[in-house]
């Protein structure tokens, strides 16, 4: 499905992809389970703090609780301000999340979602991710196609396991983990 998946919206960029390229970008594998228990304080407890994921996809399978946000960025063209927004939970329902190797691949047409979780008094929550990301040894960066289309890079080729270290080498800060491929990064 992540396949099918990736293939839809890289291509929906003008890009084609062979099977083994799309497969190299969702090769490694991985599933949390995450318990979030009771907390008497919710407010003085961060759940998840703010992140992006480092990987290309994300399905998360969440519990009927709650308390997934997601920040909607600022936007001057329409007039909106930053703003978190709860992804409520739907029975039967998958949240796909974009991480930053698709923003990296996507040359930003993709954004990662930069997501958080709180916790509640009342009740634990259960929630099963299921990431994807490149095979460690992959090469991402600006498809070359995108950006030539864009007039220039905006990410520089990274070795996947490289992004990886950097990734898990620092105390996670909203998206600060994407400057480590962005080209001019300041
Ligand atoms: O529990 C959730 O809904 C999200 C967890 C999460 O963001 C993560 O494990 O990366
Ligand atoms: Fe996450």
């Amino acid at each position: 499905m992540v396949k099918m998946l990736l293939g839809i919206l890289i291509g929906n960029l003008g890009v084609t992809l062979d099977d083994s390229k799309l497969e190299s970008l969702i090769g490694t594998k991985l599933v949390n389970m995450n318990f979030y228990p009771t907390c008497p304080n919710p407010e003085l407890t961060i759940g998840v703090g703010r992140h992006s994921d480092m990987g290309t996809l994300t399905v998360l399978l969440q519990d009927g609780i709650g308390g997934l946000y997601v920040k909607l960025e600022e936007d001057a063209l329409v007039g909106r301000k930053e703003e978190w927004i709860e992804i409520p939970p739907i029975p039967g329902a998958l949240v796909i999340n974009v991480g930053d190797s698709l923003q990296i691949l996507s040359n930003g047409r993709y954004t990662s979602a930069e997501h958080r979780v709180s916790t509640t008094s009342k009740q634990s929550r259960v929630s099963i991710p299921v990431f994807t990301a490149p095979r460690p040894t992959e090469k991402i960066g600006s498809l070359p196609h995108l950006a030539e289309l864009d007039g220039g890079a905006l990410y520089r080729d990274v070795i996947f396991q490289e992004y990886m270290n950097n990734f898990f080498g620092q105390s996670h800060e909203g998206k600060k983990s994407l400057d480590f491929a962005k080209i001019n990064a300041n």
